[in-house]
């Protein structure tokens, strides 16, 4: 495989009237996760659908290590994927869905018992498929995405319908994939889990790319002139001292100032050096929710890199860090 897991260039597609890709285009690199957001009808399922040769887009490219999926041999040694975790035959057993798919690319049972294995499906594996919970089928899809060993790993929505030790299971498994040089792909609503997950994240909006940003850039811009909660015994002067240090300074409740345009290290240096005492400073940082939030609430105004530099308040989230 090439530098790239998957490259997709200018994907346009539209469904009748409604322009479900408008332009799509990011990379997905290897080594790493990378979180696919956006808010219902986006474009993320269609464009892992196009990547994987079951929708055609009207314009653009979409390679997997360099080649369209039509022009790959035994894909699933190149790309796994789970779209669709209730794409499976109900009276299946789960052991046996996945030796069906494995025979079709050449690859043995050995293999078909290390995947049942790593999604900790073994107690069941003997089990029908009609009968599992939808966390129970999407250990069992992520199981055949890992079938073949591939390079390149995508997920649309693997987090539905996990339980919370699922939830954490499927975090770690993510990462290990990633750590062991695969490119994945994994969309989400919620980003709260992409924020243990990924490091990466392509933040898309009526059929575009809105952000494609690391995560620690996304919430550092998301972060940047958030404000500072103080709290002090003599509000007034820490305002004054605040002030002219060029911050602004406003009573938020008794003996508290809500303080932006300064960093809670610069206020704690300002008033140490001013003898003005203080009991808390707590800087409130940004979480990728509210990045995300803000990126595709103004999505029709951003595009590309502009969006996070456009990124400046935080909206408030209480995630304190005690300076
Ligand atoms: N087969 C189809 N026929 C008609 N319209 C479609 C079809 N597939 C997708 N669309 C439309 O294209 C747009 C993008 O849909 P898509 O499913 O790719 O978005 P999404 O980001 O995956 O959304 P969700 O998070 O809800 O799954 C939506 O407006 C959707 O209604």
């Amino acid at each position: 495989m090439g530098e790239v897991g998957v490259a997709v260039r200018g994907l346009h597609k539209r469904y009748g009237p409604t322009a479900a890709l408008d332009g799509m285009g990011f990379s997905v690199g290897p080594g790493r996760v990378t979180g696919f957001v956006g808010p219902n009808g986006a474009g993320k399922s269609t464009t892992m659908r196009v990547v994987l040769g079951l929708d055609t887009a009207d314009e653009g490219t979409a390679l997997i290590g360099g080649l369209p999926y039509r022009s790959l041999r035994r894909p699933m040694t190149h790309i796994g994927a789970l779209l669709d975790a209730a794409a499976l035959q109900p009276s299946r057993r789960a052991r046996n869905h996945l030796l069906w798919m494995a025979r079709s690319q050449g690859i043995g049972a050995r293999r078909v018992d290390e995947v049942i294995d790593r999604v900790g499906l073994a107690t069941v594996a003997g089990r029908r498929a009609g009968g599992f919970s939808l966390g129970m089928r999407q250990r069992l899809g992520i199981a055949a995405a890992l079938l073949g060993d591939p390079g390149v790993l995508m997920m649309d929505e693997p987090f539905n319908g996990m339980d919370p030790e699922g939830i954490i299971w499927l975090r770690g498994l993510l990462r290990a994939l990633a750590g062991e040089g695969r490119a994945v792909l994994i969309s989400s609503h919620l980003m709260s889990e992409l924020q243990d997950t990924a490091t990466h994240v392509v933040v898309v909006g009526r059929g575009r790319v809105v952000a494609d940003t690391s995560v620690a850039e996304l919430l550092a811009a998301a972060s940047a002139g958030g404000r500072v909660t103080l709290r002090a015994a003599q509000p007034e002067r820490a305002a004054t001292v605040l002030g002219a240090a060029g911050g602004t300074a406003v009573p938020a409740g008794p003996g508290t100032l809500s303080v932006s345009g300064l960093s809670a290290e610069d206020i704690v240096a300002h008033l140490t050096r001013q003898g003005v005492p203080f009991s808390e400073v707590a800087a409130h940082r940004a979480t990728l929710e509210d990045a995300y939030l803000r990126l595709t609430r103004d999505a029709t105004e951003f595009t590309g890199a502009d969006a996070v530099g456009g990124t400046r308040t935080s909206g408030g989230t209480e995630t304190g860090e005690r300076a």
